[in-house]
């Protein structure tokens, strides 16, 4: 399974130019598809969900060009039904492609299968086939009555009087109808059964089939819809595809949860997507938000704190996710209520987010359509799965800013909506930095690495010393070194502490004892064992705190955080490491014998390098320092100069 760790962030800031929006350009495709003349598309969504429809309108005789190197495409509309009268579609999980398609090809006269993955197939599509066999379509459900796939045959279509359709499972019925009946030609009234679900879906269709051409009004409760006689889409020439909506939901939490500000351009106050009133949540919570046509921007409550919240979320089901993300930084149990459209999304998103939440130290709640959130006092690092479900990803990278690191499976599921999605994210968000020292024994990564955590005033972990730590615990209980699982068992439960420049194990002050030379021997043959190296693993990377952490040891860059901004080889020659050892055991009023060292170093050197797991190597992004003839004051400012001019630190 692939995954992506994200590190712990201090904070968000900066500017997101939004991918474009999903909903509209799937709606724009087919309208673009079934019009007469041609439609310059731009700022299409490059992504999964738009491939599938491309695809299909391909396959279905619709003629279209991409302008290359840009998301603009041209798209010579057929003027009515698809003039391809046979086809076998393959849609993905694109429910944006699905449900229009399955449609507009009920009233196109041909013979078509329509599939997708196996989550498509759960998902329920029941209720428009039932509205669209009120009018003469033949569609039958091969696997299971009321979800794909479907076949679609040629049937004696009867259009006029009234279709009713049910608008409490997913809107995207109801806006299939309503983007294909105009094929017909005749008045059609559409009835919605049940109460409509989110509304704004919705309006940008009866926006985009305006645009289009084609005009439908609601009656005052959304419950009516009349498609008029004699309708018929025509281009409009140019549609300028809006950002996403929902995508920018992220940013927006980031900014709040994050301080801010984060701006997103693409929606703004004159967008047609009722997720843009994800912004007004968050204001409920205390953000503060502005807004201008094109773009909104967020940034944390005066306070600093979000505030609980109780909100019917059924107007934004989507952007609602990152709302369950934004209560784990609220100041009591938060409530998200109306939700119930979560469980036939790309995965039972109520079902998932509880599970996942829950995973991060929340307390969580779930009922048939809602969820009630209460937040840990410390948010626990943890391994989020995403269910190929692009917004579980995108919405728990949240957590990191949470100064708290964590893994996300599957990252690429994003590719479904937003593909560039984790780039982005790290360009807005502050990653607590991080100074990587590897490099030989007796370098001076030890002595460099304390004073310049020092200087900066950020934390600083010893690495090589848990693993020290691990070779005392294993020679005092008599465990045996080459005992790969008892040793890990040892690392894994180490009571270690560090106070300054002290060692401790529980209360017991070991930091001399840790240097003998038994000790260190131990240390370097235990350090060679897989299990014993994950152990340590986890622990290592607890040690990134705001705000700043000085690391050293052998894989620190390599492994440990290889996403380090400053990274630094130290070393020096064999007969300069071997003499500052000697001075330093001397001076420590230590025995030590030069050539004991010597071979010692040389040995520990072999091991280090050849080891099979995180061998000692120069990265290639990693700075040599080689200080044979250099004091260390000057190495500890060739250090500071790095962190400084990687403008991580001031001065
Ligand atoms: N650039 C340097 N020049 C001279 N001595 C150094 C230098 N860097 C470190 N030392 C000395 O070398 C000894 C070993 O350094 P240490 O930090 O323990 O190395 P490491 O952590 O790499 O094993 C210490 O006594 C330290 O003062
Ligand atoms: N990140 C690290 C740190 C230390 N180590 C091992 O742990 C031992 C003790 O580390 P250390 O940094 O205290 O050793 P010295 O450089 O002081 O000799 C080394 O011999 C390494 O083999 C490691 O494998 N990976």
């Amino acid at each position: 399974m692939e995954f992506l760790d994200l590190p712990p962030m201090l904070g968000a800031r900066g500017t997101v130019r939004l991918p474009g929006s999903k909903s509209i350009s799937n709606r724009v495709l087919l309208l673009a598809a079934l019009a007469e003349g041609e439609t310059d598309i731009r700022d299409l969504l490059a992504s999964d969900d738009v491939e599938r429809m491309l695809d299909a309108l391909r396959a279905l005789g619709v003629a279209w060009e991409r302008t290359p190197g840009r998301d603009d495409y041209r798209v010579t509309g057929v003027g009515g039904p698809f003039p391809v009268k046979s086809g076998e579609l393959f849609l993905g999980n694109a429910g944006t492609a699905f449900r229009p398609l399955t449609a507009a090809l009920a009233l196109s006269g041909g013979h078509y299968r329509l599939a997708g993955v196996a989550r498509m197939h759960e998902r329920p599509i029941g209720d428009l086939v039932d509205a669209l066999r009120q009018i003469g379509a033949d569609i039958r459900c091969t696997a299971n009555e009321g979800y794909p796939p479907l076949e679609i045959r040629p049937a004696d279509i009867r259009p006029g009087g009234v279709v009713r359709v049910r608008g409490d499972v997913s809107s995207q019925f109801l806006t299939a109808l309503l983007m294909a009946l105009p094929l017909t030609g005749e008045e059609t009234v559409i009835e919605v059964v049940g109460e409509l679900i989110s509304k704004p879906y919705i309006a940008i269709t009866l926006d985009l089939m305006a645009r289009f051409g084609v005009r439908v009004a609601p009656d005052a409760t959304w419950s009516r819809f009349v498609v008029p006689a004699g309708a018929r889409y025509v281009s409009p020439g140019t549609v300028f595809v809006e950002g996403d909506a929902s995508s920018a939901s992220y940013f927006l939490a980031a900014g709040v949860i994050g301080g801010g500000p984060v701006r997103v351009e693409g929606v703004g106050r004159s967008s047609i997507q009722g997720d843009v009133r994800f912004a007004e949540a968050l204001e409920q919570l205390g953000a503060r938000i502005v807004m201008g046509d094109n773009w909104i921007e967020a940034s944390a409550p005066a306070g600093g704190v979000l505030r609980a919240f109780d909100l019917d979320l059924n107007h934004i089901p989507d952007a609602a996710m990152t709302l369950a993300v934004a209560a784990l930084f609220a100041d009591g149990p938060c409530r998200l209520r109306n939700i119930a459209s979560w469980r036939v999304k790309e995965t039972d998103r109520i079902a998932a987010m509880a599970t996942e939440l829950r995973k991060v130290g929340a307390v969580v709640e779930e009922g048939a359509d809602y969820l009630c959130v209460t937040a840990p006092a410390r948010l626990l690092p943890a391994e989020i799965d995403t269910y190929d479900d692009h917004r579980m990803a995108m919405c728990f990278s949240l957590v990191a800013l949470g100064e708290c690191r964590v893994r996300i499976n599957d990252p690429k599921c994003v590719n479904k909506t937003f593909p560039g999605y984790f780039p982005a994210f790290a360009a807005v968000a502050r990653a607590v930095p991080v100074v990587a020292i590897d490099g030989p024994s007796a370098s001076g990564k030890g002595t460099v690495g304390s004073m310049v955590a020092k200087a900066l005033g950020w934390h600083h972990l010893d690495s090589g010393s848990l693993y020290r730590l691990t070779a005392l615990t294993a020679l005092r209980d008599g465990v045996d070194l080459d005992d790969e699982i008892g040793v890990a068992a040892l690392a894994a439960a180490l009571p270690a502490r560090f106070d300054g420049d002290r060692v401790l194990l529980g209360d017991e002050d070991v930091s001399d004892e840790i240097r003998d030379e038994a000790v260190s021997v131990g240390a370097s043959r235990v350090a060679v064992l897989p299990a014993v190296r994950a152990a340590l693993f986890g622990r290592q990377r607890d040690y990134r705190c705001g705000p700043g952490l000085v690391a050293e040891g052998r894989d620190i860059g390599s492994t440990i955080f290889p996403d380090a901004p400053v990274k630094v080889f130290l070393t020096a020659s064999p007969e300069a490491r071997a003499q500052r050892r000697y001075k330093q055991l001397k001076e420590k009023g230590l025995p030590a014998n030069m050539e004991s060292l010597m071979q010692d170093l040389r040995e520990r050197d072999a091991r280090d390098a050849a080891r099979a797991v995180a061998p000692l190597q120069q990265q290639p992004d990693a700075v040599l320092l080689d200080t044979t003839s250099m004091d260390v004051d000057a190495a500890v400012a060739f250090v500071l100069d790095l962190v400084r001019d990687r403008g991580l630190a001031a001065g």
